[in-house]
């Protein structure tokens, strides 16, 4: 599923559990474990910006949707503590809705992604949180991304996403999965 077209038996990531637990078994030793769940519009750069954490390398050129739902495991140390974060690249395309929600419920921290250059992604975070609030556990971790904050063609203000994200009581970043700038920081701030 998603943007693998690996079969999921074969790799880290993709629709199997089983495979990917058995993986990061033998490969890493973890003390937690942690769902992390990556939510927002179509394009804003999810799949990107999880590229980015988990490989250090930006997908650049032409834009293949993600379909369903994908997944991919990284061991991080917070404080002495190894922590497995396994990240869920949601698809943003509003007909596979249905299978988002069925997965917000074990999540343990959602990143709501916009894309700073796109207006109408940041007038959908109402509508995300919304569908936060009514699907995911009480005690979920939210944290609001800017997401491509290398974008010379700017739509939406630091500040907006500064006072959106107050409003909801949430932490906020702007970052940018082309140049790498926050990406560590906003993993490593929901795993902590
Ligand atoms: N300039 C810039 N472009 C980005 C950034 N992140 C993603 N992109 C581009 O935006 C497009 C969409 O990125 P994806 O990561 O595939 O978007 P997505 O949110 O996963 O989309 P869906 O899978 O449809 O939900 C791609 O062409 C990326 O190259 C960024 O930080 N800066």
């Amino acid at each position: 599923m998603g943007k693998n077209r690996v079969p999921p038996d074969v790799t880290e990531n993709g629709d199997s559990r089983q495979s990917s637990f058995r993986q990061s078994s033998i490969t890493e030793a973890y003390d937690l474990s942690c769902k992390v769940m990556l939510v927002g519009d179509s394009g804003v750069g999810k799949t990107c910006l999880l590229v980015r954490f988990k490989d250090g390398t930006f997908l650049s050129g032409s834009f293949i949707s993600t379909v369903g739902i994908d997944f991919r495991n990284k061991v991080v140390d917070v404080e002495g503590t190894k922590v497995k974060l396994q990240i869920w690249d949601t698809a943003g395309q509003e007909r596979f809705r249905s299978i988002t929600r069925a997965y917000y419920r074990d999540a343990n921290a959602l990143l709501l992604l916009y894309d700073v250059s796109n207006k109408n992604s940041f007038d959908n975070i109402r509508a995300w949180l919304g569908e936060i609030q009514e699907y995911s556990q009480d005690d979920v971790v939210i944290m609001l991304l800017g997401n491509k904050c290398d974008c010379h063609e700017r739509a939406v203000r630091k500040e907006d996403g500064d006072r959106l994200s107050k409003e909801y009581g949430v932490a906020f970043m702007e970052t940018s999965a082309k140049t790498g700038m926050n990406v560590e920081l906003a993993f490593m701030a929901v795993a902590r």
